[in-house]
C-alpha cells in the first residue's frame, strides 16, 4: 500500500505514551520557536523522547531533541510537543502531523499550535503576536496534504470542511486574553500562508502572497490544522511575527533564521502567558 497513515501506528505510539504517564490531557499544545521553554514551567512532568516512541518521527537537526511532555500548566494537564517536524526535512505532509493524531488517540480534544513567521502586512512589528484566523494551504493547491491517499474513517471523513478550522469562539477569547494581558497593541488577526521551504521566498513571491490577501508567511502550521481538523478538535493558532518580509527589489536585507530564534527568545514570556491563560479557558470547554 501506498506509504501513509496506518492506524495501528499510531495507536501503538498512543499506547506506549498511555502506558508510561499518569495523566489524561484533553489540551495539546504544539510549541513552535519561542514556545519550547513552555516545558519547564509543567509540573507533575512526564516527558518522552520522539525517538523512544514506535512510529514517531523524529527531528533530522541536532540539537532539536523532540520531546512529547506531559504535565500540568497552571494546574491543567496539557501534552506538549517540544519540537516539530516538518516538510522541508523532506518528510512526506502526512507524516509531519502525526503529533496530532497521536495527541488524539490518546484523548487530547483541543489543540494550541504556535510557530514563527514572517510579517507580510506592513502594519506587523517584529515580536507582534498574530492571532491566525485562516490559513491559504499553498502546498495543499498542488495536491501535497497530509490527508492525500486512503482515508481513514476512524479519525474522519474523506472530504472534511475547513471553512471554521480556526475556532471563532477561541479567537474571541484569545482577544479577552490578550486585553487582560494589556498587550491588545502587539497582537493582530490574520490570515497565515504555508510554503513548503526550506528557501525563504523571493521578493516577487512575497508580493504575490500579499496580494491573495496572507498577513503572515511560513513553513508549518497548516497541515497540522487541517489533520487536527479532519479528526474533530477545535484549534486555536498564534504566529510569532520574527521579521518584516522585504517587499521590494533595492533593500538588500535578507531573512535570517538566527534573527526568527532571538526575536522568540525575546517573547517567549508573553507567549507562554497566552498559552498558559488561554489553556485554562479552553479545559473549561
Ligand atoms: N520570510 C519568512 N520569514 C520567516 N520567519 C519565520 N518563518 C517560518 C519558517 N521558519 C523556518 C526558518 O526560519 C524554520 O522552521 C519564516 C518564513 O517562512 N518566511
Amino acid at each position: 500500500a501506498a506509504e501513509g497513515f496506518d492506524y495501528n501506528a499510531i495507536k501503538d505510539s498512543a499506547n506506549y505514551l498511555l502506558d508510561r504517564t499518569k495523566h489524561r490531557p484533553t489540551i495539546g499544545i504544539i510549541c513552535g520557536s519561542g514556545l519550547g521553554s513552555l516545558v519547564d514551567h509543567l509540573t507533575e512532568r512526564e516527558s518522552f523522547s520522539y525517538e523512544d516512541i514506535p512510529n514517531f518521527p523524529v527531528s533530522t537537526v541536532h540539537g532539536h531533541d523532540g520531546r512529547v511532555v506531559f504535565g500540568l500548566l497552571n494546574g491543567v494537564p496539557v501534552m506538549c510537543m517540544k519540537g516539530r517536524v516538518h516538510r522541508y526535512e523532506g518528510y512526506p505532509m502526512w507524516k509531519t502531523t502525526v503529533p496530532i493524531r497521536v495527541m488524539r488517540l490518546v484523548g487530547v480534544s483541543d489543540v494550541i499550535i504556535s510557530t514563527a513567521t514572517g510579517g507580510l502586512n506592513r502594519g506587523y512589528k517584529i515580536g507582534d503576536v498574530m492571532i491566525i484566523k485562516d490559513h491559504i494551504n499553498m502546498p495543499g493547491f498542488s495536491g501535497d496534504s497530509p490527508l492525500v491517499g486512503k482515508n481513514d474513517e476512524r479519525f474522519g471523513p474523506r472530504f472534511p470542511g475547513m471553512s471554521n478550522a480556526y475556532d471563532k469562539q477561541l479567537r474571541q477569547e484569545a482577544k479577552n486574553v490578550v486585553k487582560e494581558m494589556g498587550i491588545e497593541e502587539s497582537v493582530h488577526e490574520g490570515v497565515y500562508v504555508m510554503l513548503g521551504g526550506p528557501s525563504y521566498e523571493t521578493v516577487a513571491e512575497l508580493r504575490l502572497l500579499r496580494l491573495l490577501g496572507a498577513d503572515a508567511v511560513g513553513m508549518s502550521t497548516v497541515a497540522e490544522v487541517v489533520v487536527a481538523r479532519h479528526c474533530g478538535m477545535r484549534v486555536f493558532a498564534f504566529s510569532l511575527i520574527t521579521n518584516k518580509c522585504i517587499m521590494d527589489w533595492d533593500t538588500d536585507d535578507e531573512p535570517l533564521h538566527t534573527e526568527v530564534i532571538a526575536v522568540a527568545e525575546q517573547r517567549k514570556h508573553h507567549l507562554q502567558e497566552l498559552v498558559a491563560r488561554m489553556a485554562a479557558r479552553m479545559v473549561q470547554k
